[in-house]
């Protein structure tokens, strides 16, 4: 497949911070990309340098055949993480200035804003101002605007936060249409399970370094099945079991039994029976993207990255 973005060794370095260290991946045509990562992991620095809003201290990046992305800057559309849209404007004008920023006629730019606004559900809008809309609403619209030009690459930084259920959901929709109409999609975010459905790969970034490259189930197949137990069952007796990794006890009191590579289980949970262990209910699970993140980087996709805890 051919790439749409290359990275090849690219280093962030603030002052003496190194952000971002050695960084290299590749995002294929066409293809959803999950740049994931906590707080602070360095996305946005990535982003930005993609972008060409900021210059890399070293490294190559090729994105749609260019050396810099200001070049290819009308064939790329972008959401930064900061929000914010004219507030007195309406959502097409707001849709169609953006458009014409990147030379899209205004004409054309009101047109199909009113389509996209209609296709989002948000037709009864149109004549609001930004400023009356509700934080879903206008996130959606920024994000219209920011593909209103119909780019052949879209990137989104953090686009899911500040979203409930039903617009998370819509905003997923929206961008497998954009990657099912032909776009390149690269989009940050720490919330795992948005990558779960809609990556057909993901960069891991943990404190400025990748972690891992590959589809969602190359990642979850780093990081073992798990067993839930629930019973009188101490850990340590738990951790005795054949085909066991580790044990954590969860809040409630149930067991995450991480069993080891190629264990199935089954062993487990008969020696566990035959031992007479108090096992009142068992679960067998596949690891999931989150799983696989603590796994790989030691860090929690939630939580900032070592460096902001230590501020
Ligand atoms: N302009 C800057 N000057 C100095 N340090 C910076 C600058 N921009 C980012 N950093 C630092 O670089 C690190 C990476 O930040 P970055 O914003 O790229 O991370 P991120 O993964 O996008 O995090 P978030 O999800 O919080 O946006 C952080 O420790 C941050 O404090």
């Amino acid at each position: 497949m051919t790439a749409a973005l290359t990275l090849e060794g690219v280093t962030k370095r603030y002052g003496d911070f190194e952000a971002v260290r050695d960084l290299s991946f590749a995002v294929s045509k066409g293809s959803i990309c999950g740049f994931l990562g906590p707080n602070g992991a360095g996305k946005t620095s990535t982003l930005r340098m993609i972008l060409g809003l900021q210059p890399a201290t070293s490294g190559r990046i090729d994105i749609l055949g260019a050396s810099d992305g200001r070049l290819v800057r009308d064939r790329i559309g972008f959401l930064p993480e900061e929000r914010g849209l004219y507030k007195k404007m309406t959502p097409v004008e707001a849709i169609a200035f953006f458009g014409a920023l990147k030379g899209l006629p205004i004409a054309e730019g009101k047109k199909r804003a009113k389509v996209m606004l209609e296709q989002q559900g948000l037709g009864a809008s149109q004549k609001k101002k930004m400023k009356e809309l509700s934080k879903g609403m206008a996130q959606k619209v920024q994000l219209i605007a920011s593909v209103v030009h119909r780019p052949e690459f879209v990137i989104l930084d953090e686009p899911f936060s500040g979203l409930d259920p039903m617009n998370q959901q819509g905003l997923e929709e929206m961008i497998r249409g954009l990657a099912a109409d032909g776009a390149t999609v690269l989009f940050s975010t720490h919330v795992m399970q948005h990558a779960e459905r809609l990556c057909d790969k993901v960069v891991l970034l943990a404190r400025g370094r990748k972690a891992f490259e590959g589809s969602v189930d190359e990642a979850r197949s780093t990081s073992p099945r798990f067993l839930d137990l629930e019973g009188d069952i101490t850990a340590e007796a738990a951790a005795a079991l054949p085909g066991v990794a580790n044990v954590e006890t969860l809040a409630d009191g149930r067991l995450k039994v991480a069993l080891l590579p190629g264990a199935a289980g089954q062993e487990t949970l008969k020696a566990a029976f035959l031992g007479g262990l108090d096992v009142r209910r068992f679960a067998l699970k596949e690891p999931t993207l989150h799983d696989a993140f603590i796994g790989l980087t030691g860090d929690h996709p939630d939580q900032p990255a070592i460096r902001e805890i230590a501020q």
